[in-house]
């Protein structure tokens, strides 16, 4: 006897992308790099305790183009994390359902991670 087709619940495909959404499946993202980001800053430290030798090594590493391309993805993504955090926080105090509220605090995140990755990054690398 042919198997009957079972029903299918919604999934990734089916749902029309939103802001919210995607900040959700940013925010999970973000988690999972910070803990990459978070080996290579005890790799850095690590290098500190171990010598002047091996902190020049790792200095070099990640003062290349690709390093700084990699240490500014970590910034944001600390950033962003952090900022969806305290999103989460509002929520949890019972602000931020509303309609429009949503999307706001969504676009929020987003944007102020980026704004306050640039003036991380002016103020301690750029103009240091
Ligand atoms: C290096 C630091 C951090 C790491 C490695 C990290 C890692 C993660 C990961 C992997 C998740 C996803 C868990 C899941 O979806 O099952 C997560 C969720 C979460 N993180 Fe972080 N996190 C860090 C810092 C922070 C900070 C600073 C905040 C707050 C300001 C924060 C607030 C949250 C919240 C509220 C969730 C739950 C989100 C949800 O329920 O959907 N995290 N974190």
């Amino acid at each position: 006897m042919a198997a009957r087709p079972r029903p299918t619940s919604p999934h990734l495909s089916i749902y029309r992308f939103t802001i919210t959404m995607t900040m959700s499946i940013v925010h999970r993202a973000t988690g999972i790099a910070n803990y990459a980001g978070t080996v290579l800053l005890a790799a850095w430290l690590a290098a500190a305790a171990w010598g002047e030798d091996a902190l020049n090594v790792v200095n070099t590493i990640y003062g290349s183009w690709f390093g700084m391309i990699v240490l500014f993805g970590y910034t944001w993504s600390l950033l962003h994390h952090m900022l969806g955090g305290i999103r989460h926080f509002v929520w949890d105090l019972g602000y931020g359902f509303e309609p429009g509220q949503r999307e706001g605090l969504a676009w929020a995140n987003l944007i102020a991670s980026v704004v306050l990755t640039l003036l991380v990054w002016t103020l301690f690398v750029w103009m240091a």
